[in-house]
């Protein structure tokens, strides 16, 4: 280590979304092995002060292109020495309020040491002859002084990482290690990455006892998370969260976990109602939600309604021009979104989804009379979405209408939009398809977003995978009741893909396994076991590489990214086959991934600024090793997007994808790989979702044990309350009934079978007692124990 005098001239890069920064310093003395007067100094900083000078501790490195630059591990502000520079730095705008006059009296009060002085002994600053604010201001100045190393050396110490102590720091600043000290566990909730783990070890350190309340609420706060997050759930039942909460915090005091919840309750932070306990504002997102729609659907109530005459002249007329004949289930789905404010529609592949937003649209043209000019115009009465961009595309490709991402419909993540400052939606109709992958919190704005629209119709496939973010929103809105829904069963494609689609549909229904196995004209399967999955795949690509397939049109999917037959092992084992590196092969290497012009490259996260999405293929175009902030431009659907290397960690190759991150896409042939490995995940929605991803081949490779065990594992839903919300909300009468109905459907159904529901009965009140009544009983071996739950 090195260690060197510097001030800092300028910041010449920053990024706000952690602390990482290039400077400009001037040296002051000498800096080991480098005899320029300048050097660029990179690395974490906190809030530094330009023309303050600082000793930096860290090691000379060699850029590629910039050459020698000083990497640095560690700073130290160096106090100012003469009484002007003092005053200078005293009154500068890291203090703001304080000017020369405060600064002067500051310095003559405790002289030349002052700051040292203040750091020490902060409850100096009471003596001092300063108004409140000015006080305040030294303190949080004094506070924040040098602090981000010295936060993160200390937070090392209980093995966080830089990021999470940036992030923490990010929050807290100068504050982040008293606010630590007076209760490490309350941030749980409030910073990514920082976990009960983390926190008890600061705990631990500072003697806070097995079952003092911080620590018992924080493991509440995990749990509650952990649901959230990895589960996907909106609320845990009560039992398991206080057994949960006990297992966590290695106590035995139930009592304590109980008085807790209660109070988490009472500050508004934990709700319980019956036997379900839920983070607050996850409960109140939901009834947002509920709330929301049950007001769209009030606000409509007055649309004009169209009579069957029209709206079967309507239909004839689309038919006529897109040249089919819709079946009695299919107009059903055209006539409910027309005369409905809010309606679903659903269906696995090929039963005509996209086909009958069509018809919705042309008939709706028809029946507004709504003239060409003004479907293109800045205001268009058609707004249609989807919540990935491919999704989108083919909207527009088919509807000729344009569709834009959920996202982009809302002006979410763009600029300087925040949530708060959304686009207001008004139109004659809003489509919104794939919406089995929109989750509860891009719902939320989504429907509070709605100003004036006529029509609202959902369209998705309920049984495929739910949306990766928390919530099952799809779903809780068909099984609500609440809109009237139209299932889809009749498939209608036809020709060389429909085996694909009769199998799927077999998936679906849990049964015919045999036909997993079956060698047809689309699909096959090879049996392997999984030290020979990336073998085999390889022999795969190889193949349908020389039957002339397009590597474009290739797709490898599999469970997980671990293992032999993971998706990390196989993308080098096919990116070796479809781009192999060659001598003159530019290479970008990040995080251990090894990019190459040529490379088809996975979105891992939405970046609205960009108009990228979780789950968008792309393809590398350009690498440049020495631009960090443009280091790689990338193809995705047309459109050229530059990378920094930043950036690069939200992507990754994509030859081999998760079967998760594929939904929403199609893919000519996709070759899917399951194995015992996977047995975790091995639920008949992710094999659904997988084989669904298919046009027209498909390859299963594995273990069969593997494949029937997701086919016979319909698994459990997420636990979420949406459902309830929004019955209570529309006055939904559910029939007792439905569900038994609803399942023996099911065993029966055949493919030929349509089934619309009808739209609700407005006439019975569903009360809250009634969806958890007869429910709290989370006392097993808790006796004695009060717990306050509510009833909403
Ligand atoms: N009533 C119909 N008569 C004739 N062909 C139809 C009818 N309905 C749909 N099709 C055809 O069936 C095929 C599948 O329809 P569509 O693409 O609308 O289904 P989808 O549910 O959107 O499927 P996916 O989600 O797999 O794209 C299309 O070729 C479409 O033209």
């Amino acid at each position: 280590m090195t260690e060197f005098t510097g001030k800092i001239n300028r910041i010449v890069f920053e990024n706000d979304q952690d602390l990482y920064k290039i400077l400009d310093v001037s040296i002051i003395g000498q800096l080991e092995n480098y005899d320029r007067d300048d050097i660029k100094v990179t690395g974490n900083f906190g809030d530094v002060q330009i023309g303050a000078t600082y000793s930096f501790t860290g090691k000379l490195t060699v850029h590629n292109k910039f050459g020698l630059q000083f990497h640095c591990e560690n700073y130290k502000l160096a106090l100012p020495h003469e009484k002007g520079s003092l005053i200078n730095y005293l009154s500068s705008n890291k203090f703001p309020g304080i000017g020369k006059k405060a600064a002067d009296t500051i310095v003559s009060d405790l002289g030349m040491d002052a700051l040292n002085v203040l750091k020490e002994k902060p409850g100096k600053i009471a003596t001092l002859s300063l108004t409140k604010k000015q006080k305040d201001s030294l303190l949080s100045g004094i506070n924040s002084m040098d602090s981000y190393s010295e936060t993160v050396l200390q937070l090392a110490q209980f093995g966080l990482n830089k990021k999470v102590a940036g992030r923490l720091y990010q929050l807290y600043h100068g504050e982040t290690l008293t606010k630590l000290e007076e209760d490490p566990y309350a941030s749980i909730a409030e910073v990514t990455g920082y976990a009960f783990k983390s926190a008890d070890r600061i705990g631990q350190k500072l003697g806070i006892a097995a079952a003092d309340p911080k620590r018992v609420n924080g493991a509440i706060f995990q749990i509650l998370l952990d649901e959230v997050g990895k589960e996907g759930n909106t609320y845990v039942k009560l039992e398991k969260l206080l057994t949960d909460a006990k297992k966590l915090l290695q106590i035995n005091q139930f009592n304590v976990i109980v008085d807790c919840v209660n109070n988490l309750q009472h500050q508004g932070k934990v709700v319980v109602l019956g036997n379900h306990a839920a983070l607050q504002e996850i409960f109140e997102t939901e009834t947002d939600i509920a709330n929301t729609m049950k007001n769209l659907v009030e606000k409509s109530q007055a649309t004009a309604k169209y009579s069957d005459k029209e709206l079967n002249q309507a239909i004839t007329k689309a038919e006529t021009k897109l040249k089919i004949k819709y079946d009695a289930t299919q107009k059903a789905a055209i006539k409910n979104a027309l005369t409905h404010p809010i309606s679903i529609l659903t269906g696995g592949p090929g039963t005509g989804k996209t086909t009958i937003i069509n018809g919705i649209l042309l008939a709706l043209r028809d029946l507004a009379e709504i003239p060409s000019s003004a479907l293109y115009s800045s205001d268009p009465p058609f707004l249609l979405a989807a919540p990935t961009g491919r999704a989108a595309k083919r909207m527009e490709e088919i509807t000729g209408i344009t569709a834009k991402t959920i996202h982009r419909l809302l002006g979410l993540g763009i600029g300087e939009n925040d949530a708060t400052d959304l686009n207001e939606l008004n139109g004659e109709i809003l489509i919104i398809d794939e919406m089995s992958m929109v989750d509860m919190f891009l719902f939320k704005q989504l429907v509070a977003s709605i100003n004036e629209t006529k029509h609202i119709v959902f369209v998705g496939d309920k049984d495929q995978l739910p949306s990766v973010g928390a919530g099952n929103v799809f779903s809780d809105l068909i099984k609500s009741q609440a809109f009237p829904t139209t299932v889809l069963k009749q498939i209608h494609r036809q020709g060389d893909d429909s085996s694909i689609i009769t199998l799927a549909h077999d998936i679906n229904l849990g049964q015919n396994s045999a036909a997993l196995f079956k060698k047809t004209k689309n699909y096959s399967f090879i049996y392997c076991p999984p030290h020979e999955v990336s073998h085999v795949v390889s022999q795969i690509v190889e193949r349908a590489l020389a039957k002339g397939f397009n590597p474009d049109d290739i797709q490898v999917l599999g469970a997980m990214y671990q293992g032999d037959g993971g998706v990390t092992n196989l993308n080098n084992v096919i990116q070796a086959i479809i781009n192999p590196a060659k001598p003159t092969s530019k290479i970008l290497e990040i995080h251990d991934e090894k990019f190459r012009i040529g490379d088809r490259i996975l979105q891992l996260q939405n970046n609205p600024e960009k108009d990228i999405y979780n789950g968008q293929i792309g393809k590398i175009l350009a690498i440049d090793n020495d631009n960090a902030q443009k280091c790689m431009v990338a193809d995705f659907d047309g459109r050229e997007i530059t990378f920094s290397k930043k950036d690069l960690f939200d992507v990754t190759r994509a030859y081999a994808i998760t079967i998760h991150k594929a939904q929403g896409s199609e893919f000519p042939l996709v070759i899917l790989s399951l194995t015992m490995q996977n047995y975790v995940m091995l639920k008949r929605n992710l094999l659904y979702t997988a084989v669904t991803r298919a046009e027209k081949n498909l390859v299963l490779i594995g273990d069969p044990r593997a494949y029937e065990m997701a086919l016979n594992n319909s698994g459990n839903d997420r636990q979420t309350g949406l459902t309830a919300k929004l019955q209570t909300a529309l006055n939904v009468k559910v029939d007792p009934s439905a569900k038994e109905k609803s399942d023996k459907n099911r065993d029966e159904q055949d493919l030929a079978e349509t089934d619309t529901l009808a739209p609700p009965k407005q006439d019975y009140i569903l009360t809250p007692e009634l969806i958890y009544s007869g429910q709290i009983d989370p006392m097993i071996g808790m006796q004695n124990i009060k717990l306050e739950t509510k009833t909403r």
